[in-house]
């Protein structure tokens, strides 16, 4: 199906947004998003959820320096850098707070083990950035920022009754988190009109591939994933 894809190279992020449409239409679906967005979600999932997310953002924000690093353009470069940085400061400080207020603290988060899922979204992250071309790695990591946008958006209009989960949703539908999006998405379309069609190919499968990965980290929350045995 990705193969009879056109992979033009203008407007890359339109034809990578309907690659996941069906992707997308059964994450808003997920009950982990439908528990956050009533206020249901039982606050152990939460709690999986945060202690992964804190573990996910450590390796996203080294994939976001090796990225950084690979990068054509010296602003861009700076952009990126700039993004680890706030990964690591003030995602994470929000999630820190959350998990305070229920007793674990950044060493306990810190000490957890990365659940099945998250270690292999993270691996794949850190995989195409190290390994493939500036456009491609952006590709993969690009559903990240994304998805969380159009989550947002689409969870603050109806609001939760759980204040946790509300912040949560704050936090992705604000417009300072909409002008980092739209900085990466301008990056994304440079960079793929100046990849060739191999490359735009790859690049659409890698997000693609995040995408569903995004999708299976909420399940895993839901889930509360072990490893098996
Ligand atoms: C599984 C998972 N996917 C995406 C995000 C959102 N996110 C993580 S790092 C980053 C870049 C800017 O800080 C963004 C948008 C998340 N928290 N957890």
């Amino acid at each position: 199906m990705l193969a009879a894809l056109p992979c033009r190279a203008a407007d890359f992020t339109t034809e990578q947004w309907s690659a996941i449409g069906q992707i997308y239409a059964k994450t808003l679906a997920h009950p982990f998003l439908k528990g956050l967005s009533d206020g249901t979600l039982p606050r152990e999932c939460f709690q999986f959820y945060l202690i992964q997310d804190s573990l996910y953002l450590r390796a996203f924000a080294q994939a976001l320096n090796l990225l950084a690093a690979k990068a054509p353009r010296e602003d861009w470069s700076l952009t990126l850098a700039q993004h680890s940085i706030d990964t690591l400061k003030e995602e994470r400080r929000m999630h820190q707070v959350v998990l305070a207020s229920y007793g674990v603290t950044p060493a306990m988060a810190a000490a957890a083990e990365m659940a099945p899922t998250n270690a292999a979204y993270t691996n794949h992250l850190l995989a195409a950035v190290q390994r493939l071309t500036f456009s491609e790695g952006l590709s993969a990591m690009l559903p990240c920022y994304w998805i969380y946008w159009e989550v947002g958006k689409q969870l603050v209009r109806q609001g939760s009754r759980n204040k946790d989960y509300q912040r949560w949703i704050d936090n992705y539908a604000g417009e300072e988190y909409a002008t980092t999006v739209r900085q990466v998405l301008a990056m994304m379309n440079e960079s793929a009109s100046q990849a060739s069609p191999d490359q735009r190919r790859e690049a659409l499968r890698l997000f693609v591939r995040s995408a569903r990965y995004e999708y299976l980290f909420w399940d895993m929350a839901w889930r509360r994933e072990q490893w098996q045995p």
